[in-house]
């Protein structure tokens, strides 16, 4: 089954990259600079400010607002781990003859760089080049006008593609116990051993679904934790890693994640808790958090004095270089940096192999995993034994290539698998559109694909008890998506808006109709009074409802009246056109910056007190466009703990055909207050 397995992901990776790579040189070649900058797919008016020499021998990029134009940079969508390029911008008063040198310079028709956003503000980027662009990158100081554009990053699908060709090359039977399970050789038979595994519990709070899921992963080499919306899916993760730690100590667990911010949430949880010389973090410290900058290994691995005396020496020499006029002086300065370079990589080298050998707890992301720091220890000794067990976390957002890439990595190693995840949630993000196999095969997760190999699902342990939303809230969710098996915690189950401590009392005791002591809203748009509208601004084909926005707002102005801070409310809308149209008018206009504007997606694994939701849809034939996207929504209306509001047109979601948003807006009908807006208040 394996090469079945990997020839269908390598067809699917393919087609995936090609469209991936279409779609981006679409946007960049047919729309102009302005048009990706309005997209958030460009940032223009910068200039060079500075280049400084960083870890691991990289380089640093800054770059500032072009000051003739405007004090601040406009970042759009582009942010911290993004690759990007970096262009000069045409303009009259660069003389042709520059821009011939520059080109002489750089050898290429157009100067260009490319690299990884590692910090950014409103008044600076600062860009990590790889080693190859440095001579370009100096070329950038005569230029007055820069720009950079976000692009795709082929490394991922160049690591997957990778990844399946070696599974495919794996002989019958498959020889590493775990990934007999995956590819269907091996049958899986729970352990009988009825022992409680873990006598003491670190954490008192644990509740009976999380233990039991403890002590099942500890107990058996194959365990997934199905953990729905607030029921302490990374709470129990963090436990069960300080008991595999105590009864394993000498083994070393790898833990892997489809995104930075999944892993460094739970190394964030484990720090204050375990040894801290037994965590490492392997990526790009650009894109970690900054309170896990201290476990990272290129960090760590630059604390050695002579490694930093080298650096330094190759950063005075990046400063002469700027000085230096004559080509072949600048070819012999960079002749020494590239030896000073080798010196420093082999002392790096001994000093990384240590740091990892030291460690027992080692977090990276799924692509990450297969980090040449992490392989360079099978150089020596191709049957080194560097882990035991592999922890995937949010399994369900990541692709099941992506999952393979550490079990290939270090294959025949693991001998214990642990998958959490919510397969209930947002899936992959997958760019292909035209072809629905393809998108199948991709959309359908690890998660996915083993509950059907095991139909029974022994190895499947589900958190009931979650502790975010207010009883009301849950209920639908918990219906729709879990079987009604979800539990709210007493802490929560009926906690409103009016509990929050900063916000009014109610103003006077009998009046029950204070918008704060709802837990559910739906203001129903239905007829045609407030239509939506197509966004032709937004190459995406977005689309907004003016209409939703003046409630938005009207909701916003109720429950500031009431005091609820800014910050504890946030509006998600599914459309990319109706969330600028929002930030424009409640950011910019009424000034509100500490609410949250964003889509589903920039709200995964958040929360707030109060969600407004902004449904958007509203046209005579009843199109609901991907509102049917149920694993979307379920995420939207889970965000909230004490207030979710709905702004839609119930009658298009009862008769757009889709079973779940009928459902949906008929159990609001008989458990949400309603209320009915006329558009003649808002004119
Ligand atoms: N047994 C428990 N007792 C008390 N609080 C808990 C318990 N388990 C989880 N929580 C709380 O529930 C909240 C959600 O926990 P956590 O962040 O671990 O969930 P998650 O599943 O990782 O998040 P998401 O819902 O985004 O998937 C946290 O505030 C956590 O402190």
């Amino acid at each position: 089954m394996n090469k079945e397995l990997a020839s269908t992901f390598l067809s699917s990776i393919n087609h995936e990259r090609e469209q991936d790579i279409q779609i981006t040189s679409r946007l960049l070649t047919t729309l102009s600079i302005q048009q990706l900058v309005q997209n958030g797919l460009a940032i223009n008016n910068i200039h060079l400010e500075n280049i400084r020499s960083g870890l691991i021998g990289k380089l640093y990029m800054e770059l500032g607002p072009n000051l003739e134009i405007n004090d601040k940079i406009r970042r759009g969508d582009i942010k911290i781990g993004d690759i990007v390029l970096i262009r000069p911008a045409k303009t009259k008063t660069e003389t042709k003859a520059k821009a011939k040198k520059a080109t002489e310079d750089s050898s290429e028709d157009q100067a260009e760089c490319s690299g990884v956003i590692y910090k950014m503000n409103d008044t600076q980027i600062t860009i990590a080049l790889e080693e190859s662009q440095e001579v370009v990158a100096t070329t950038f100081y005569s230029y007055s006008k820069l720009y950079i554009l976000k692009t795709t990053n082929t490394i991922t699908y160049k690591r997957m593609e990778s990844t399946m060709r070696k599974l495919s090359e794996f002989s019958s039977p498959v020889q590493d116990k775990i990934v007999q399970y995956l590819v269907n050789e091996r049958p899986f038979i729970p352990s009988s051993s009825q022992v409680q595994n873990v006598k003491d519990f670190i954490n008192p709070n644990l509740n009976d679904s999380q233990k039991t899921a403890i002590n099942f992963a500890i107990d058996n080499d194959l365990t997934i934790i199905h953990g729905p919306p607030g029921t302490g899916k990374t709470f129990t993760l963090v436990e069960l890693i300080q008991q595999l730690l105590i009864k394993y100590p000498e083994k070393r667990i790898l833990i892997c994640g489809p995104s930075n911010i999944s892993v460094d949430t739970i190394l964030e949880r484990l720090t204050p808790l375990v040894s801290n010389n037994l965590l490492l973090r392997i990526g790009h410290p650009a894109r970690l958090l900054d309170s896990n900058k201290r476990h990272s290994l290129d960090i760590l691995s630059k604390q050695n004095s002579i490694v930093k005396d080298i650096s330094q020496e190759i950063d005075n020499l990046i400063q002469e270089n700027k000085k230096l006029k004559n080509y072949k002086q600048r070819k012999d300065n960079w002749n020494e940096i590239k030896l000073l370079r080798k010196d420093l990589k082999k002392r790096e080298f001994k000093t990384i192999k240590d740091l990892i050998i030291q460690s027992r707890i080692v977090v990276t992301t799924l692509h990450g995993s297969s980090s040449r720091e992490l392989c360079s220890l099978y150089r020596d000794d191709p049957n080194f034994k560097l882990f035991d067990t592999l922890i995937i976390d949010e399994v369900s957002q990541a692709m099941e290539p992506q999952c393979w890439i550490p079990l290939i990595a270090h294959q025949n190693q693991f001998h214990k698998l642990i998958l959490a995840g919510d397969n209930k949630q947002l899936p992959p993000t997958i760019k292909t559109e035209d072809d629905r196999k393809v998108i199948h095969n991709l959309e359908t997760t690890l998660f996915d694909r083993l509950i059907k190999l095991f139909p029974k699902r022994e190895m499947v342990k589900f958190l009931n008890v979650q502790y975010r939303m207010n009883k009301n809230i849950m209920e639908f969710p918990s219906r729709s998506m879990y079987h009604g098996q979800l539990l709210a915690d007493e802490t929560v189950a009926n906690r409103l808006l009016i509990d929050l401590p900063i916000v009014d009392a109610t103003p006077s005791d009998d009046d029950n109709d204070v918008d704060t002591k709802f837990p559910l809203i739906w203001y129903d748009t239905q007829g045609d009074e407030f239509p939506e509208t197509a966004d032709d601004a937004t190459i995406l084909g977005s689309k907004y409802n003016e209409g939703e926005i003046s409630i938005v707002k009207e909701h916003i102005e109720n429950l500031r009246s009431l005091n609820v801070p800014q910050d504890s409310i946030g509006v998600i809308s599914p459309y990319n056109a109706q969330v600028s149209h929002l930030k424009k008018q409640i950011h910019d206009e009424l000034k509100l910056t500490d609410i949250e504007i964003s889509t589903v997606d920039g709200f995964q694994g958040r929360e707030k007190d109060v969600i407004i939701l902004s449904l958007v849809r509203s046209n005579e034939k009843f199109e609901v466009g991907f509102l049917k996207e149920e694993r979307r929504l379920n995420v939207a209306m889970t965000r909230p703990r004490r207030q979710l509001v709905v702004v839609g047109n119930m009658e298009a979601l009862q008769r757009c055909g889709n079973k779940y948003l009928k459902n949906w807006s008929e159990w609001c009908e008989e458990n949400a207050d309603v209320r009915y807006p006329n558009i003649d208040d808002y004119l």
